[in-house]
């Protein structure tokens, strides 16, 4: 089956688009996203979007990571697809309906509210997401938030120095994630300037993390280390989030568009159907 596909990504966290809501069903196993998503036998990316027809929305949106897993929410994908959709549009994903728009070369999207219940992130058991109780070697005491997807965010001194290709996996895949983890290493170096590298979970490191954006940010905001908005500088460039308790979450950033082409599916993983 012959599909068209959009090549973008935002700040370098790259993605695979394929519009689905004018041709005919695709058919997405995560056997099929793991092999379009591959780097070397694929088309390459670090998610898979598919767009598919929504009764509530413009599309509606389902994310893969790379290794096939199908999630909640991509923060750096919504601001592409925004685009993709002529700049302003409504989006429907699992973790609800999410309006995003265009100013210039950047887009703005509304992510709905963090949610801080250790049942909500989820974790497998209770306590305190503002300081919790667990360490990886000298990463301890972090934060978790839950932005649509679920993240774990430490903040250290020096965000360059944390090991984090060791420690991302190991933290990413503990048993006190139940649906393992997003992990953020971030340092504060102003009231209005955070540094953020992101382990994600399903793909590894990336050069940015819309959602490990948002939940640092509004991490550091509910601990009073930071005003909003605050500006989060990933390794592809920078994000702005603006958030206080009681409100969504807006973040703004870029979408680029790199090329449009087509490929045969068939030719990536089987067929649901075998
Ligand atoms: N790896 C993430 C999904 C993509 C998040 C990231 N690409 C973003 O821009 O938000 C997860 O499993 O929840």
């Amino acid at each position: 089956m012959q599909v068209r596909f959009h090549k973008m990504h935002g700040l370098g966290n790259d993605f695979v688009v394929i519009d689905a809501r004018v041709t005919a069903p695709v058919e997405m196993t995560a056997a099929r996203a793991r092999a379009l998503a591959d780097r070397k036998t694929g088309v390459g990316c670090d998610q898979l979007i598919l767009l598919e027809p929504s009764a509530v929305a413009d599309a509606r949106m389902r994310i893969f990571n790379a290794d096939g897993s199908e999630v909640e929410a991509c923060g750096n994908a919504t601001r592409c697809v925004v685009s993709l959709l002529g700049g302003s549009a409504r989006i429907e994903t699992v973790a609800g309906l999410l309006e995003g728009r265009s100013a210039g070369d950047q887009v703005s999207v509304e992510l709905g509210e963090p949610r801080f219940d250790w049942d909500a992130i989820p974790l497998a058991y209770a306590m305190d997401t503002r300081a919790m109780p667990v360490a990886w070697e000298d990463l301890e005491a972090p934060m978790a938030a839950n932005v649509g997807n679920p993240h774990v965010v430490f903040f250290v001194p020096e965000t360059d120095a944390v090991a984090l290709d060791r420690l991302g996996p190991q933290i990413e895949t503990d048993p006190l994630f139940p649906a393992r983890i997003n992990v953020n290493v971030a340092t504060v170096d102003d009231r209005a300037n955070i540094r953020l590298r992101v382990w994600e979970r399903g793909v590894g490191l990336t050069d940015a993390c819309g959602t490990g954006a948002c939940a640092t940010a509004v991490s550091a905001i509910r601990a009073g280390l930071v005003d909003s908005p605050v500006r989060v500088t990933l390794p592809g460039g920078p994000l702005t989030i603006d958030w206080a308790p009681g409100r969504p979450i807006i973040m703004t950033g870029p979408a680029t568009h790199v090329f449009t082409a087509e490929t045969d599916l068939s030719a990536f993983g089987a067929d649901a159907r075998g």
